[in-house]
């Protein structure tokens, strides 16, 4: 029937508002569509399985058998549809487990058989709880919202015409490419970040602006920190590689991803002003280098072996000394020339680390006080610089300062593949450090607030991001070194054999008497030595003796004591208390 006439004036209002209501829920609705989720499913599940029932009933089985699949799938590769933490990967085939079952059942009796329908209202309430309680989700949720506003924000921030291309939201905060509008640089959004952190409602410094890592122009990753992974001290958890090949991991970056930094056959430098982490970092390093069966691991402590001499056990030679350290360089370049002959031999290019045949690294605490004090060793540490990578013979470099004077020969800081760098006083070491240039870049170590912070330059790492090395306190190190100390590797046979007749070549330290013939002074020297040797282990505390102080006793090389204790050893007249530390049985004699 048509109706004529004038209509009541409700009836109107009515009509009108009809679809802007309706527009207004379905706002309301895609606003909202991570909360209805649940809802959204539950709805889904009863259409399914009332389509199930009335045209397919026969397919119960098969809906089984899939969500058989389905929830093993879930529960072994989650992982690699964003389900990273067990937890979730539970709760997402728990959830599959229930609507296929649930589904399975409505094919069968029918979707509205008790008590199916109550028991889809009351899972779905109850499953809905964790959902909505997510962290991650109610993060993502915000972020979406946020950026929905983008281009406000942008236009307020005097980004107009940028877009938003991509977002992930983590445990710390979130971040998202930015494709700048036509003609605006990645400067101008490093300009705009004191806005940004306003419009976005942050914390001062919450928000930090790079450029993106194939280099275009016209990108910028943004980065918002809600929670400051680097707020406080992060605790070292545990080593995390077992092979040289693998990368070691230092820290966290602001975003919580961690530091990985590959370190085979590369030489690395740790610089920074004192108190700025630097020895923290290498502790960290150390506690991923002593858990690697592939590496020896040789030291240089001028500090009197302050800052090393926890890690001792570990560590197969550890020179404190000047003249120490001199002999100590001077064996790693012997090792190298014979590496490198063994390399030619064998027609390979470059050493492949094994238990076998393992890794030397040679760990310089304070480099710049080498440099002063045996310039001869810094001749031997340059050369180790330039030619030690194929052989495997690697220097890691702690240092205050890397100016020339500092480093001795320039070659060294140019050789060296990662840095990272701490605080510093001022910019310019920033360039010292990193390379000329690079605090224009945005490499501002300067600006580091904290012990411990980083940045990091690699062949991996070139962009400026702010790190955090893990904290591995006194104790931590005492209980890693004396955990790792039972499996280290010993040197291998080509550097062993190169370190004997190195040692052959040069006599040991003669201490004559009368003018004897030289076989005499070898023979005096020898048993005087032996003497030393069996003195200083009768006198060694209960901890035993270091392979370094026996050296120092008797004046021999590390060869000559090594055998030597092995032979007594063998003899049952010493015994081997951790590794490299020494002491004689009860019934030890004078040789
Ligand atoms: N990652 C870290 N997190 C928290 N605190 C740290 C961290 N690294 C170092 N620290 C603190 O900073 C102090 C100084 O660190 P560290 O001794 O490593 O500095 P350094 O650069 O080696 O100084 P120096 O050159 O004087 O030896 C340490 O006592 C430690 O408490």
């Amino acid at each position: 029937m048509r109706r004529y006439g004038v209509q009541p004036v409700g009836m109107i209002d009515d009509l009108e508002f009809a679809p802007l209501l309706i527009a207004g829920i379905a706002r309301l609705a895609w606003r909202y569509r991570s909360e209805l989720a649940p809802f959204t499913l539950a709805i889904s599940i009863l259409l399914g399985g009332m389509i199930l029932r009335h045209w397919f009933p026969e397919w119960w089985p098969t809906v089984l058998i899939i969500m058989i699949i389905l929830v093993g799938a879930l529960a072994v590769w989650g992982r690699w549809v964003n389900l990273p933490r067990p937890i979730e990967r539970g709760y997402a085939s728990f959830t599959t487990a229930f609507a296929g079952t649930w589904l399975t059942l409505a094919a069968y009796h029918g979707p509205f058989t008790a008590p199916l329908p109550a028991v889809l209202g009351i899972g779905t309430f109850l499953l809905a709880v964790p959902w909505w309680a997510h962290r991650r989700r109610r993060a993502r949720v915000r972020v979406e919202r946020t950026l929905a506003a983008w281009p406000d924000i942008a236009q307020a921030v005097g980004l107009t015409g940028s877009r938003v291309q991509s977002a992930i939201v983590d445990l710390w905060g979130y971040r998202f490419r930015l494709g700048l509008g036509l003609g605006q640089t990645v400067e101008d959004a490093v300009n705009s970040v004191p806005r940004l952190e306003s419009a976005l409602g942050t914390a001062r410094g919450g928000v930090r602006v790079q450029p993106v890592a194939s280099k275009q122009a016209n990108r910028a990753d943004v980065r918002v920190i809600e929670t400051d992974p680097h707020a406080d001290a992060i605790a070292w958890p545990g080593p995390s590689i077992t092979s040289i090949t693998q990368p070691a991991k230092l820290g966290l970056f602001e975003d919580g991803n961690p530091v990985r930094v590959p370190l085979l056959r590369r030489h690395a430098l740790f610089a920074g002003m004192s108190g700025a982490g630097k020895s923290g970092g290498v502790n960290v390093l150390l506690g991923d280098l002593t858990a690697c069966q592939d590496v020896i691991l040789w030291a240089i402590d001028l500090k009197r072996g302050m800052e090393l001499q926890p890690w001792a056990s570990c560590i197969d030679r550890l020179a404190t000394t000047p003249q120490e350290a001199e002999a100590l360089l001077a064996d790693a370049v012997v090792i190298l020339d014979a590496r490198a002959d063994d390399l030619t031999m064998r027609g390979e290019r470059v050493w492949e680390p094994s238990p076998e045949r393992p890794a030397l690294i040679i760990i310089v605490d304070e480099y710049a006080e080498l440099a002063s004090e045996a310039p001869r060793a810094v001749d031997y540490a340059d050369s180790i610089a330039r030619r030690g990578r194929a052989p495997a013979v690697n220097l890691i470099a702690a240092t205050q300062r890397p100016s020339k004077d500092a480093m001795g020969k320039s070659a060294i800081r140019s050789q060296m593949d990662v840095r990272l760098c701490f605080r510093v006083r001022e910019p310019r070491d920033g360039d010292l450090i990193l390379g000329q240039g690079m605090v224009k870049a945005g490499w501002q170590p300067h600006k580091l607030d904290a012990p411990g912070k980083f940045l990091i330059s690699s062949p991996e790492h070139d962009i400026p991001r702010r790190a955090r090395t893990y904290l591995l306190d006194d104790e931590g190190v005492r209980a890693t070194a004396e955990r790792h100390a039972t499996a280290r590797p010993v040197l291998d046979e080509v550097s062993a054999q190169a370190l004997e007749r190195a040692a052959d070549t040069s006599a040991p330290l003669p201490r004559p008497t009368v003018k004897p013939s030289p076989r005499h002074a070898r023979d005096n020297a020898v048993r005087e030595a032996e003497e030393a040797l069996a003195a200083a282990l009768r006198q060694a505390p209960g901890d035993g003796i270091s392979i370094g102080d026996l050296m120092r006793a008797t004046g021999m090389r590390r060869t000559w004591v090594y055998q030597r204790l092995q032979d007594l050893g063998r003899a049952r007249q010493v015994e081997q208390v951790t590794r490299g530390r020494w002491r004689a049985l009860p019934e030890i004699h004078d040789p």
